[in-house]
C-alpha cells in the first residue's frame, strides 16, 4: 500500500445482488476514527434474472445516477459491470490510491470473529461453510476472485456477519441436542447481519447520547433477510438466525422459525427430496410463499387497496408482525431492562405501518409509537417513540458498507 491510498472499495454481495461503495477513508471524524467519505455508491440487481438493473452514482465528480439494464447473467460479470462503472470515471479499480477490497462474508463459521487479510487458507474456509449459507457465502466467494484477479496486489479484507454473535453465551448458541453430534458437525446458532447489528446498536447509543456499554439495545434488522438481536452494553447476548440464515423471522423468502418435523414430514408425506424442501423454505416461503409478494412496498399497497386481493396480502402481514412481536417479548426478558429498540435496513427503515404494528399492544413494557413522528422519512437515526415511553423506539438507519470500509481500514493500517 502506498501512502497515498486512501480508498477502500466495498463489496456487499448477496444471493441476487451486489451492493457496492467506494469510499475515501483519510477523512477524519471527530473521534478521530476514519470517516469514510463516498466516492461512488452503487447496486447491481436481479443478477440471473433477464433484466438485471444496474444503478450507479458517482459522487466524487457530482454526477448523476446512471442507470443501465440488460443481462447480467452472473456474480463475475456483475463484477465486471461495476468495475466498468468505476473507471468510466476515473475511479477504476487500477488506480494507486486504492488501499485495500472489503468484502462481506456472511459465514465466517467457528474460525472468525474479527475482519480478516484473505489469502488462501481463509478462502478455503469461507469455501468449506457453503453448505451453511448457501445463497450468500456462494456469491462473497466470486466477488473476492473476481476482485483478486482485477488487483491481485491489493489487500483483500473478510468482514464477516457471525463475527459480532460470537459473544452468546453458550446457552444462547447451543441447540437443545445431542452435544457430540452437534460438536463434530460445528452445528450451533451463527447468527447473520452482525455488521449492521453492531453499527446499529452503536449508533442507537449515539442517538440516545450514552456509550454502547451503558445501553441495552434490541435491533430488528428487517430487509429481505431479517434478523433481530439482543445488545447488552454493546455485546451481542442472542440473535435470531442460527446455524443459516433461515432461523428467526419471517423473511421475504424464508420462512424462519418453524417446527424441524415439518422437513421430515415433507419428505416423508410430500415425497420432497432435500434440494426440494431446501428451496421450499429458503426461495418458495415467508412472505412470497404466503401472498406471492416478497417487497413490503407491495404488500402495503395491496392491503391499502382494499378487495379480494387484500385478505392473503394482510395475512402475510399479520403473520410477519406476530414474529416480531414474539422476538421483542422474547430479548425483552433476555435482557432484562431495555432502553431502546431500533428498526433497521429496507423494511425497517421505509415501512411506518410495520413499526407501528410491531409495537402496538406494547406499552406494559414502556415501548409506544408516536404516529407523527414514525411518518418522518430520513437518513438519520431518529426516535419516533413519544416522550413519555420508557423504551426509546428508534429508526437507524444502517450502513454495513461504511462499517465494512472501516474495518478494513483498520486491518490494513494497523
Ligand atoms: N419504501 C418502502 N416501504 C416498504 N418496504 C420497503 C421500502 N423500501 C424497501 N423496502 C423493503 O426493503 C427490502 C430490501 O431491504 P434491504 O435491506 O435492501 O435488503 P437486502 O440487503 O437483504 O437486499 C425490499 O424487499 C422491500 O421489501
Ligand atoms: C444473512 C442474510 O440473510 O443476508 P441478506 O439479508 O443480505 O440476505
Ligand atoms: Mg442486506
Amino acid at each position: 500500500m502506498t501512502a497515498t491510498a486512501t480508498r477502500v472499495l466495498v463489496l456487499n454481495s448477496g444471493s441476487s445482488s451486489v451492493k457496492y461503495q467506494l469510499l475515501d477513508m483519510s477523512t477524519e471524524s471527530i473521534s478521530g476514527s476514519a470517516a469514510g467519505r463516498r466516492l461512488a455508491v452503487g447496486l447491481v440487481e436481479r443478477i440471473g434474472e433477464e433484466t438485471s438493473r444496474l444503478a450507479h452514482t458517482p459522487l466524487a465528480t457530482g454526477g448523476a445516477k446512471r442507470e443501465t439494464e440488460g443481462t447480467i447473467a452472473d456474480h463475475t460479470a456483475a463484477l465486471k459491470a461495476v468495475a466498468a462503472e468505476l473507471a468510466a470515471d476515473g475511479l477504476g479499480l487500477d488506480s494507486p490510491e486504492l488501499a485495500a477490497i472489503g468484502h462481506r462474508v456472511v459465514h465466517g463459521g467457528l474460525k472468525f470473529s474479527a475482519p480478516t487479510v484473505i489469502d488462501e487458507a481463509v478462502l478455503k474456509e469461507i469455501e468449506r461453510l457453503v453448505p451453511v449459507a448457501p445463497l450468500h457465502n456462494p456469491a462473497n466467494i466470486t466477488g473476492i476472485k473476481t476482485a483478486r484477479a482485477l488487483r491481485p496486489d491489493l489487500p483483500q479484507v473478510a468482514v464477516f456477519d457471525t463475527a459480532f454473535h460470537t459473544t452468546m453465551p453458550e446457552y444462547a448458541a447451543r441447540y437443545a441436542i445431542d452435544v457430540a453430534t452437534a460438536d463434530a458437525h460445528r452445528i450451533r446458532r451463527y447468527g447473520f447481519h452482525g455488521t449492521s447489528h453492531a453499527y446499529v446498536s452503536r449508533k442507537t447509543a449515539e442517538l440516545l447520547g450514552k456509550a454502547p456499554e451503558d445501553v441495552n439495545v434490541i435491533v430488528l434488522h428487517l430487509g429481505n433477510g431479517a434478523s433481530a438481536s439482543a445488545v447488552q452494553g454493546g455485546r451481542c447476548v442472542d440473535t435470531s438466525m442460527g446455524l443459516t440464515p433461515l432461523e428467526g423471522l419471517v423473511m421475504g423468502t424464508r420462512s424462519g422459525d418453524i417446527d424441524p418435523a415439518v422437513t421430515f414430514h415433507l419428505r416423508r408425506v410430500a415425497g420432497m427430496d432435500e434440494d426440494e424442501v431446501d428451496v421450499l423454505l429458503n426461495k418458495k416461503s415467508g412472505l412470497v410463499g404466503l401472498c406471492g409478494d416478497n417487497d413490503m412496498r407491495e404488500i402495503r399497497r395491496r392491503i391499502d387497496a382494499g378487495g379480494e386481493d387484500a385478505a392473503q396480502a394482510q395475512l402475510a402481514f399479520d403473520i410477519y408482525i406476530h414474529r416480531l412481536k414474539k422476538y421483542i417479548g422474547a430479548y425483552y426478558a433476555v435482557l432484562g431492562r431495555v432502553d431502546a429498540l431500533a428498526f433497521t435496513a429496507g423494511v425497517g427503515e421505509n415501512a411506518a405501518p410495520v413499526r407501528a404494528a410491531a409495537i402496538a399492544g406494547l406499552e406494559e413494557l414502556g415501548m409506544a409509537v408516536d404516529a407523527s413522528l414514525n411518518a418522518v422519512r430520513g437518513d438519520e437515526p431518529r426516535l419516533i417513540s413519544p416522550e413519555y415511553a420508557r423504551v426509546a423506539v428508534a429508526v437507524v438507519p444502517t450502513d454495513e458498507e461504511l462499517e465494512i470500509a472501516q474495518q478494513t481500514y483498520a486491518l490494513v493500517n494497523a
